[in-house]
């Protein structure tokens, strides 16, 4: 719903806008009521996407300060996205950040940017996930002993593996099952398996959006929970509502589930 006076109620700006990620939140604010694009920028040059017109990412730290976005949606690479982090601290704006891969001292800097401004980042911001995330925390504390085995297929051009939800995920299993702290990327030549390992597989294929497989395992029974992304809208639209409820708050370190959880208030 837009205000009585026709202006939106939000105003987002976009990194990445050439990007895969940055085109697809570029194309659902536009179908999106009350949702309005301040600016987008892309690193190399491109012609508009979605109507918008695209700024060289050089201009953003301008950008923030001259067009007041409510909140800057990311979608790019690390590195970029810590500097972009910066730069949302510099001008106030609150960041919403999906891109993965982040290096330790990567999350610290977004971490410290979060002193000055809210920042959420989700390594995946389907609502498919955040479920596949509970039932899989669910698994495994109902399932002590079995063995667990991660497997994620990826479109051929994705950059890092594990993917970010994989790390997640394995996050979940490490904290629900203390007895497993071993992450063993795949297996080659003599490798038994030992039982504090999780084994984690990263196939990357075609134009695959993205699959979560896990998998738990028994002597005598298997149980696998898998999530598949349809399209690449269904990271998009959950980025908005991210975006929506962040615009306004107060600065802190933030995560979809805040958001679902909202969700489930209302
Ligand atoms: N959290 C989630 O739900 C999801 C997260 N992702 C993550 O989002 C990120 C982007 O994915 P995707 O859109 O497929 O990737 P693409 O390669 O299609 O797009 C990346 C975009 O980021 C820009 N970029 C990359 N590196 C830099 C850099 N160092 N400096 C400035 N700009 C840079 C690229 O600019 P240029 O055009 O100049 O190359 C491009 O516009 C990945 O980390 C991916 O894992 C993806 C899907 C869902
Ligand atoms: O790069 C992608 O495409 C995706 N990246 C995210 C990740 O690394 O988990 C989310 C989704 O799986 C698609």
């Amino acid at each position: 719903m837009s205000a009585a006076d026709g202006s939106p109620d939000l105003r987002v700006a976009v990194t990445g806008a050439g990007g895969r990620m940055g085109r697809e939140v570029l194309s659902a604010a536009a179908d999106r009521e009350g949702v309005a694009v301040a600016f987008a920028v892309n690193r190399s040059p491109v012609d508009p996407v979605a109507g918008v017109a695209v700024e060289p990412a050089d201009d953003l730290g301008d950008l923030l300060a001259s067009e007041e976005p409510d909140v800057l949606v990311d979608f790019t690479g690390p590195a970029s996205a810590v500097g972009y982090a910066e730069a949302c601290a510099d001008a106030g704006v609150p960041l919403v950040t999906g891109t993965t891969g982040f290096a330790d001292a990567q999350l610290d800097s977004l971490r410290t940017a979060s002193d000055a401004v809210p920042v959420l980042k989700a390594s995946n911001f389907a609502r498919g996930v955040a479920a596949l995330r509970r039932a899989v925390r669910e698994a495994a504390a109902a399932l002590p002993g079995y063995d667990v085995e991660l497997t994620e297929t990826h479109h051929n051009a994705k950059r890092d593996a594990p993917s970010g939800t994989a790390k997640s995920i394995l996050d979940d299993v490490e904290d629900v099952r203390g007895d497993l702290d071993e992450r063993v990327h795949g297996r080659e030549g003599d490798a038994p398996r030992s039982p504090g390992e999780v084994g984690v597989h990263a196939r990357r294929a075609g134009d695959v959006t993205g699959e979560h497989d896990v998998l738990l395992a028994g002597n005598r029974e298997t149980l696998e929970l898998t999530h598949r992304a349809g399209d690449r809208g269904v990271f998009a639209e959950g980025a908005l509502d991210a975006a929506a409820w962040l615009a306004g708050r107060d600065p802190g370190w933030y995560g979809f589930g805040d958001v679902l959880d909202a969700d489930g208030d209302a």
